[in-house]
């Protein structure tokens, strides 16, 4: 079998670590055995049963020294194999040289980038200053809480003392390359709503229906109001508060679908609400009790916070990115270094496992060398070029070993 970089990235997407039954076992064999080829020191932690985490260390010069820590996430989502053109853990790289994977982009790009790029700076003799650690976790895509949460709030997290952290962005459309400094806080909102059951022929006031389809009316109006920001030019997309509907239970079933002359006692409507860092969440709070699902509609509401919201010391989950950040010229730096430039820095649509970095007040961004690229990470027929991907790792050695070699000593 061939060894070449293309063909370690081939062989690294072919695991199925699709959720809900994602194999973790043996790519983390496969990304250890790589590690002791490369000479690495290689450890499997796990906080939760049969979800493994891999931390791979390149030990630094002076180890007293904050590390650095690349990361990455070894779960994909599920594909859907009819709407693909090559099947999505067959990894085909197709004539024009595009790789098709489901995790081609998210995130297994990155995880192979990482140990490429750190391969080709030791076959150059380099040695790094700091520690640098790369870390490969399981669950991001489900959130990350049995994941990356337990791992940064452990013993042996706290121990590996890290200054600062790269972790997944996105592929940028154009020449530049992005760069993220917070992401979005996720909230799951359920709203419900009852009322008088009647005939289906009468009309009366305040049934279930009424009352759950004007909250998706007002939702909808504030959801519009939101993309309207984003439609004018005034805010990009990550920097309004989405909210979208995800689904609507109502009715009575009867054998043939649903009873059609019955108004129902209740229904149900589930909302993906997504909070950028500078938003109020109580002022959203109040939105949700006051307009969305009041009482005085009979409605009651859910709303579940899918992660934290501001760090240890209180502040908005986001790094900064002028140079009161010592990590930012030196990132900026490396980048350009090795002839690319960055984009402005955004706050990313989602969600990622940084947030988990940054509650604990360690500055990360979020950042995956793809330029030129559809952004089709959750898409079918998810690919990256190889150009684009063999590019990636020439950029990796530059932000590797600038960052590695960083001699702010208080940071
Ligand atoms: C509810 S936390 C889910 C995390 C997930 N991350 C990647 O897609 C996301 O939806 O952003
Ligand atoms: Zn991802
Ligand atoms: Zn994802």
């Amino acid at each position: 079998q061939e060894d070449t970089p293309i063909a370690r990235f081939l062989r690294y997407l072919q695991f199925n670590t699709a959720h809900p039954n994602p194999n973790y076992a043996d790519p983390i064999s496969f990304l250890i055995s790589q590690a002791n080829a490369i000479g690495l020191q290689a450890r499997t932690l796990e906080f939760t049963l049969s979800k493994p985490l891999l931390l791979l260390t390149w030990p630094g010069s002076n180890p007293s020294l904050p590390s650095v820590l690349f990361n990455s996430h070894l779960d994909s989502v599920p594909a859907e194999p009819s709407k693909w053109i090559y099947p999505p853990f067959s990894a085909t790289l197709a004539p024009d040289g595009k790789i098709y994977a489901r995790g081609a982009q998210d995130d297994k790009c990155i995880a192979m980038q990482y140990l490429e790029a750190i391969r080709n700076l030791k076959a150059n003799g380099f040695t790094p200053l700091r520690t640098v650690h790369i870390s490969y976790v399981p669950d991001e895509e489900i959130g990350g809480f049995d994941g990356s949460a337990k791992f940064t709030g452990s013993k042996e997290f706290e121990d590996l003392n890290v200054g600062f952290v790269l972790d997944e962005g996105q592929a940028s459309t154009g020449d530049e390359f992005r760069v993220f400094y917070a992401d979005r806080t996720p909230w799951e909102l359920k709203i419900k709503a009852t009322g008088d059951p009647g005939h289906g022929s009468r009309l009366y006031d305040n049934g279930a229906m009424e009352n759950l389809m004007k909250s998706v009316e007002v939702i909808t109006k504030f959801r519009e109001s939101q993309f309207d920001i984003v439609k004018s030019g005034e805010a990009m997309n990550s920097e309004v508060i989405s909210v979208n509907p995800v689904y609507l239970k109502a009715g009575i079933p009867s054998p043939t679908g649903f009873v059609m002359n019955m108004q129902p006692s209740e229904g149900e409507a589930g909302f993906d609400l997504r909070l950028p860092p500078t938003a109020d969440p109580d002022l959203i709070k109040k939105r949700i009790a006051e307009e969305w699902a009041p009482a005085r509609r009979n409605m009651t509401y859910e709303v579940i916070e899918k992660g934290p919201i501001r760090d240890y010391l209180d502040c908005p989950l986001m790094t900064l990115t002028n140079d009161s950040n010592p990590w930012w010229p030196v990132f900026k730096q490396a980048i350009e270094a090795a002839g690319g430039k960055l984009s402005r820095p955004e706050i990313l649509a989602s969600t990622t496992d940084a947030r988990f970095m940054r509650q604990r007040g360690i500055p990360t961004f979020g950042f995956s060398p793809m330029t030129n690229t559809p952004i089709l990470l959750h898409d079918h027929n998810e690919f990256l070029k190889d150009t684009v991907y063999l590019r990636g790792i020439e950029v990796y050695e530059s932000v590797i070993s600038s960052l590695s070699s960083f001699k702010g000593e208080s940071y």
